[in-house]
């Protein structure tokens, strides 16, 4: 379990994290979202001690991270996979963390083999590919058989392999009853894998809900497509109730904020036909993007704002 409570800090002028309060549970796999310089990596590094936070706290299992007896039993994490001496081969790499940690050195097989990294293992880190790196990164969080682990964007660089590879994994883990918490621009792929969101923008909390939740929409703001014979009728009336109402171009209309019963209500109250009613269905990428587009810092001129912005 991860406990993060009014979790802060400032670099000089910059909130980099701001006020974050929300937990991590054992037995699933909490997917953390948010744009570029959002906070997340300043949020894990925080959680395993490597920052000091300007105000509030992070525990892993009820107490702080650097004052665990033995921290790799407690929680393992992959931040940067790149931060790997490359003369040494990614064997020897394991052996030291095991031999520092007071790990048995049967554990660097066993994680070798859990990553697949086989014979590469041998071989020295300045040849890997990226995939490789980040299997072996993966292989040192798994050293000390943690309860809890972090990985902070472990898909980066894998093929369509790896990344299912990456997928199971988390989920054989989080299965096993620990706690995972998984960074991840792949929205597809935490759609596939994620059982719980926690999405921050600028450093603050924008949702901390299970997925199913979030891709209901009850986060982003629901959206419904109506078709009558009496347009103007309807619209007019839902305009009256305070929703927003835009034409779709093909004669239906498209009514933000409401739900099916709450138009298809308005509707018979109004006494017109409704031929279609439809609560529309959005990925989850649509839903993040609805959901963190006033927080994202780096946008690309010209780049179209994301539709919508409606806040839970
Ligand atoms: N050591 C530092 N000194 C100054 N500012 C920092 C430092 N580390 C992070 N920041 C700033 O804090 C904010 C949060 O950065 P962080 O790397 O945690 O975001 P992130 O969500 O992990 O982003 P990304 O998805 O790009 O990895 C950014 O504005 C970043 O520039």
């Amino acid at each position: 379990m991860i406990e993060v409570r009014g979790l802060t800090k400032t670099y000089g002028a910059v909130r980099a994290v701001d006020d974050l309060t929300f937990d991590v549970r054992p037995g699933a796999v909490t997917g953390f979202l948010g744009p570029n310089g959002a906070g997340k990596s300043t949020t894990m590094r925080m959680v395993l001690g490597l920052d000091r936070p300007t105000s509030g706290s992070a525990l892993v299992g009820g107490r702080p991270f650097p004052r665990l007896g033995e921290p790799l039993r407690a929680a393992g994490a992959l931040l940067d996979a790149q931060a790997v001496h490359p003369g040494r081969s990614g064997r020897d790499h394991l052996r030291v963390a095991a031999r520092t940690q007071g790990l048995p050195l049967r554990r660097v097989d066993e994680v070798i083999e859990q990553v697949g990294l086989g014979p590469a293992a041998r071989r020295r880190v300045k040849g890997y590919s990226l995939g490789m790196r980040q299997r072996l990164g993966i292989a040192g969080a798994l050293l000390g058989d943690p309860a809890v682990l972090l990985f902070d964007e472990p898909m980066n660089g894998l093929d369509l392999d790896g990344v299912r590879w990456v997928r199971r994994l988390v989920r054989d883990l989080a299965g096993e009853g620990r706690t995972v918490l998984l960074s991840s621009h792949l929205m597809s792929e935490m759609e596939q894998t994620a059982d719980h969101l926690v999405i921050i923008g600028r450093g603050r909390l924008i949702a901390d809900a299970p997925i199913a939740e979030v891709m209901r929409g009850e986060h982003a703001g629901r959206k419904v497509v109506v078709r009558t014979p009496s347009t103007d009728d309807l619209a007019g009336a839902l305009l009256r109730r305070g929703l927003r109402v835009h034409p779709t171009g093909d004669g239906d209309l498209l009514v933000e904020g409401a739900s099916a019963e709450t138009v298809g209500d308005v509707a018979l109250e109004t006494g017109v036909a409704v031929h279609r009613l439809a609560e529309q269905q959005h990925s989850l990428e649509e839903i993040y993007l609805d959901l963190t587009g006033d927080s994202v810092q780096y946008r690309v001129a010209g780049a179209p704002e994301p539709a919508g912005q409606v806040r839970a």
